[in-house]
């Protein structure tokens, strides 16, 4: 089993009280699985990636546990997570783009990072893999403010994985794309884990549809928990959260008119994860909700690796 986490809670620091952004989460995430993340602006998904990496300064794990190929990961401790960030677990963070440094030509700040980390910069295993993903090797001598939005990604997806992690999480790493551009980071995605740079992947995304393509399981969030995981298939064809399925329904369609058919959304907003109801935090907005939803609902596996906290499913 490569990663595994158990009921983390991770909360942010405010002036008005603790923001319950991972409320109990568990899940498990097999080796060589690809896993897509999913939910609305806000579930947590940003905060379980950066959890496993890097809590910033506000953050604070409350409780759970995270472990990696058997070892507990130190996530709240910054400097012991030195040791695993880039070779144990690495992420593409959400505004990668521009996460480059614009005074560094590439092949410098490549370099540098690495010195950084110890670890000898291998320039021809850095360059084979820019030939996979499509990059021009005079990009290396280039400043970031000369490459396309596509190259940049690509090009941080290569750093990202040059030391082998076992874990990479992709943060909406497709968001800001075009549709063609989007297939071919997606693509690339698939080719590192081929090619074994990385054994395992968290792929967060808003967006279903991609999801769909590149992932074996998706995980729904819903205001800081778990609301369903399934294979990406099955969550797709045959989704039991009554989240998931409007989530599926307010996707648009191609060929349909916005005049002929009105786009459904989901009506109303998730809780505030300040102080959030008890109960299931879907409950407000669900249109099948009864009593029994004052209660908190347990994850149940409904179906063999079919996950689902809901008392209706
Ligand atoms: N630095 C912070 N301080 C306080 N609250 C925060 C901070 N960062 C995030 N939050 C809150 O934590 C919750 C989860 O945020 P997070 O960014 O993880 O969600 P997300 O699902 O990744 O959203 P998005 O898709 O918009 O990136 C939200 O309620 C958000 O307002």
């Amino acid at each position: 089993m490569s990663l595994q986490v158990s009921d983390l809670r991770v909360h942010y620091k405010t002036l008005r009280g603790d923001v319950r952004a991972l409320d109990g989460m568990t899940f498990e995430l097999g080796d060589g699985e690809i896993l897509g993340l999913v939910g609305e602006s806000g579930c947590g998904k940003s905060t379980l990636g950066k959890s496993l990496i890097r809590m910033d300064g506000r953050m604070r794990r409350v409780g759970g546990t995270v472990v990696l190929d058997g070892r507990e990961l130190p996530i709240d401790d910054d400097r012991a997570m030195n040791e695993f960030r880039f070779r144990e677990v690495s992420l593409i963070p959400q505004y990668a783009m521009s996460a480059l440094n614009p005074t560094r030509k590439i092949r410098r700040m490549v370099v540098e990072l690495l010195r950084s980390r110890g670890a000898t910069p291998d320039m021809a295993e850095l360059e084979r893999r820019m030939d996979q993903v499509g990059l021009p090797r005079e990009v290396l001598d280039r400043y970031p403010i000369e490459l396309s939005g596509g190259m940049k990604q690509r090009m941080v997806m290569v750093i990202s994985t040059l030391l082998d992690p076992s874990l990479l999480i992709a943060d909406e790493v497709t968001s800001a794309l075009d549709v063609s551009t989007q297939k071919a980071v997606a693509r690339a995605l698939l080719g590192f884990r081929e090619s074994g740079y990385v054994k395992s992947m968290i792929f967060v995304t808003h967006d279903l549809a991609l999801t769909h393509h590149i992932a074996d399981t998706v995980m729904v969030m819903y205001a800081g928990r778990l609301a369903e995981k399934a294979p990406a298939d099955q969550i797709v064809k045959a989704p039991r959260h009554p989240y998931t399925k409007l989530l599926l329904d307010s996707l648009p369609e191609v060929g349909v008119r916005y005049a002929d058919r009105r786009l459904e959304g989901i009506a109303g907003s998730p809780p505030s994860l300040l102080n959030p109801p008890a109960g299931c935090r879907f409950r407000d907005r669900c249109p099948i909700a009864g009593e029994q939803c004052a209660a908190d609902p347990p994850v149940v596996e409904l179906a063999p690796d079919h996950h689902v906290a809901c008392w209706k499913a």
